[in-house]
């Protein structure tokens, strides 16, 4: 990427023993998350984004406006850079009802500059009914969206989000999530999210950074790389793929759509799609299970020819085999034993019987 389009951001920036060094070109629209274990660096790239912290070494653009380049002696306050800025904690104003604290966001950003109207804002929340409340009335996830919604009232042209879920239970993070969607399919506004939670990164973003020691380890596709058993979010428990499918039937008395992807037809709980659609599906490695022959009389609807394009160890006890679903990837989560029971090895031709599939829209 290069040009007007796209987000090139070059840091080299020291804390205490703590160095993060990245060179990193991302797109220019889409969400981007930013994935790595505790103290790998994403805050601190975040922050240097911002402005929030001053890389000695660094470069900035974002579609086309240079907000940094040191070489150059460019360097734009926080204050002065068109972003919006959503923390693991939504920081409004307690004592102000929610109109007002959006309101108070609105105020920095001259009328001509406003790209995402408030009221859209509002409405893409969905926090219409809690303009009037105060603000230390609201539950978690209630303000939650109003922090981002006051982020998208000051236009930003990029959207940072710190860990935006982190904070709410189960339950409260499914209230937000459907919305972070939204915004994901609705505005045009590029967005850098940090994650540890490999559910949140395959539901939302379609770009992926991964981070270790401050060091870019891989950038590309998030479905690529979630996949690629070389990398961290192949393994364990969440280690997951996510197909693209598009919807050709639909059971309603049974509750199914029925979608074809590269690998064959695959069935989903879900009558509310409709044929034409295009959705994209988490199967998760757990849920896999392989078998030599092709199983009849059994209740699994998805199966799958594929070959096993590779086998790496996981937990104890257990190995990820990376499957070739006719050019889609799928990861299968076994134990050691399965896999010497069938010989697996690469190239080995076999059944993948899926057990549960999500669709995330
Ligand atoms: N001002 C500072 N002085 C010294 N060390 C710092 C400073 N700021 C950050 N660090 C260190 O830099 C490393 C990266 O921190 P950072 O907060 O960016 O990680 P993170 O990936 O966001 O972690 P987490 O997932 O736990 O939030 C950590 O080891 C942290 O202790």
């Amino acid at each position: 990427m290069s040009g007007n389009d796209g987000i090139r951001a070059t840091f080299s920036r020291r804390n205490g023993d703590f160095l993060l060094n990245v060179k990193l070109d991302l797109p220019g629209r889409g969400v981007t998350a930013v994935h790595g274990t505790s103290g790998s660096g994403k805050t601190t790239f975040l922050r240097c984004v911002a402005g929030l912290e001053r890389a000695g070494s660094a470069y900035l653009s974002v579609n086309g406006e240079v907000w940094q380049d040191e070489r150059a002696g460019v360097f734009l306050p926080v204050h002065r850079r068109p972003l919006g800025y959503v923390f693991q904690e939504a920081s409004l104003f307690a004592h102000l009802d929610v109109q007002r604290n959006l309101d108070y966001g609105l105020r920095r950003v001259p009328a001509a500059e406003r790209r995402v109207a408030l009221d859209q804002a509002i409405k893409l929340l969905g926090i219409e009914k809690l303009l009037q409340r105060r603000s230390d009335t609201l539950s978690g996830g209630e303000r939650q969206r109003v922090a981002i919604a006051r982020a998208l009232a000051t236009s930003p042209r990029l959207l940072l989000m710190d860990e935006p879920l982190a904070s709410l239970d189960v339950q409260r993070k499914a209230d937000v999530l459907p919305y972070l969607e939204r915004l994901h399919d609705e505005l045009d506004i590029p967005v850098l999210y940090v994650s540890h939670a490999p559910d949140e990164v395959a539901r939302l973003a379609d770009h992926l950074v991964l981070l270790e020691a401050g060091r870019v380890v891989a950038a590309g596709p998030t479905r690529e790389l979630m996949t690629r058993m070389d990398l961290p979010l192949a393994h364990g428990d969440s280690a997951a793929a996510v197909i693209e499918a598009t919807v050709n039937r639909v059971e309603p008395q049974y509750h199914l759509s029925h979608a074809g992807f590269a690998g064959g037809q695959i069935s989903l709980l879900n009558p509310s799609l409709t044929v034409g659609q295009r959705v994209r599906v988490r199967i998760q490695a757990r849920d896999v299970s392989l078998t030599l022959q092709k199983q009849e009389g059994t209740s699994v609807l998805n199966i799958f020819a594929v070959t096993v394009t590779g086998i790496s160890a996981d937990s104890p006890g257990q190995v990820m085999v990376g499957l070739d679903a006719n050019g889609s990837t799928l990861l299968a989560r076994i134990t050691q034993k399965s896999a010497d029971a069938l010989q697996l090895q690469p190239g080995s031709r076999v059944y993948a019987q899926v057990k549960g599939v999500a669709v995330l829209g």
